[in-house]
């Protein structure tokens, strides 16, 4: 007899992301009659060894690969799963990654299986009648993220004078979540203040932060303290990089285009070590190359004693390029993002497999963002202890933060927060 959480329905559509491209919706409904839907985000500095989504470039409504990826949902996935039950996550995800055939998810569009794999397991949750981080996480999901928040955009995310991505703002002195959360809204606004004072612009970038034509790296970072200082708190704060530098190098070099000048491996290296000199740093994400392998050692070797050093277009969510980092000491945290990989359970398992050897893990939202929030509920399911997912203000990015306050208001006493201990290796 078919269990009550057998999947009965599977349907796609487009609807749009937060840069206004098309993007998959998958919706699945199950046997009792729990039903959920899920959206697929986009990235834009997207690391070469993704997952392949079948994505078109702005072409809204009837963009052909958006529209392939959809048909594949209502065709090969819903013939292939429909009988399945959606309890068994890893059954349903790995029947999708079979009949794809390939190694990258290319043929039927990562972004069509992650679609699918997403809504089972909200259709599951909401069978079961436990929240989401719940029911992936079980009994001990309680550790609600500290917010790594993405408050002056640079490089492919707008188009300033930075060449590095995201300058982020890190509220680790908070005692809770929501209250890391106020402090990141109030510093963003003094932030706000700050720049029309100085006659910047405060037009923002792709993830909501602000898009300044400040100098270099050194101003931005200052202005983040200038605004913390502001707004009462300086003590309570410090600052995430992601420079994104994938997308800087040329030919052996990394190209600072917008900022004038070219730097070798090692005057990367140096520069980052400057600026945690010079700067509360906790964090430096992708501050090499994704194929940079040597010189990311180098990094390792010499920050990685008193920086978390995230692997995010380096290890791009895959269990395969995460052991070569571990076997090679290169980088000691890696960024989550599902579509990276495209699969609930392959995520999960790059994430068990980080937890295991040490190395953080931030769960990230991309840069085309949609009103889904997932992705809160995995940061809490997983205890990661970090969330990437923007400014606090725009609203697919403050749907993550809003299903965090939700589910902080839910766990009540039971909740915890990591503040600084999210970051051992910068306190030490
Ligand atoms: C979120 C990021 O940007 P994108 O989604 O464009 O890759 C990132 O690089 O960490
Ligand atoms: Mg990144």
């Amino acid at each position: 007899m078919p269990a009550m959480t057998t999947i009965v329905h599977v349907h796609g559509r487009q609807v749009l992301d937060s840069r206004g491209n098309p993007t998959v919706e998958v919706e699945v409904g199950l046997d009792s009659g729990a039903f959920a839907s899920a959206a697929v985000p986009s990235g834009a500095s997207t690391g070469e060894h993704e997952a392949v989504e079948l994505r078109d470039g702005g072409e809204a409504w009837g963009g052909k690969a958006v529209a392939r990826a959809v048909d594949h949902v209502n065709g090969e996935i819903a013939d292939r799963i429909t009988g399945l039950d959606a309890r068994d996550q890893r059954a349903v995800d790995l029947a999708m990654i079979e009949i794809d055939g390939t190694a990258t998810k290319a043929r039927l569009g990562a972004n069509a299986i992650l679609g699918a794999s997403l809504a089972t397991a909200k259709a599951a949750a909401a069978d079961a009648g436990v929240p989401l981080y719940r029911w992936i996480g079980g009994a001990n999901a309680h550790v609600l993220p500290v917010p790594l928040m993405n408050v002056v955009n640079g490089g492919a995310h707008a188009q300033n004078s930075l060449d590095f991505q995201e300058f982020m703002l890190v509220p680790g002195g908070a005692e809770t979540f929501s209250e890391a959360l106020r402090i990141g809204v109030e510093t963003y606004h003094a932030l706000e203040a700050l720049l029309k004072e100085r006659g910047l612009s405060t037009s923002v970038g792709d993830e909501g932060g602000f898009a300044p034509d400040l100098g270099s790296a050194y101003d931005a970072c200052a202005a983040i303290l200038d605004a913390a200082e502001r707004a009462g708190h300086r003590d309570k704060v410090a600052i995430a990089l992601d420079p994104a530098t994938s997308e800087l190098f040329h030919d052996g070099a990394y190209v600072l285009e917008r900022q004038g000048g070219t730097l070798d491996g090692n005057g990367m290296i140096d520069l980052w070590a400057d600026l945690a000199d010079r700067f509360p740093i906790v964090s430096i994400e992708d501050g090499l190359a994704e194929n940079d392998w040597a010189t990311w050692q180098t990094l390792t070797d010499r920050l990685g004693g008193r920086l978390q050093l995230v692997g995010d277009d380096l290890f791009v969510t895959n269990v395969e390029f995460l052991r070569r980092g571990i076997a090679e000491k290169v980088g000691n945290a890696i960024l989550v993002k599902v579509n990276q990989i495209g699969s609930l359970s392959e995520t999960l398992d790059t994430i068990e497999l980080a937890q295991r050897n040490g190395y953080a893990t931030i769960i990230s939202h991309r840069s085309g963002e949609t009103e889904d929030a997932t992705i809160a509920d995995l940061a809490v399911a997983t205890n990661s202890g970090q969330i990437k997912t923007g400014a606090p203000a725009r609203s697919d990015r403050t749907a993550k933060y809003n299903q965090l306050l939700r589910i902080e208001d839910q766990l009540g006493a039971q909740a915890a927060f990591p503040g600084w201990d999210a970051f051992p290796r910068a306190r030490s």
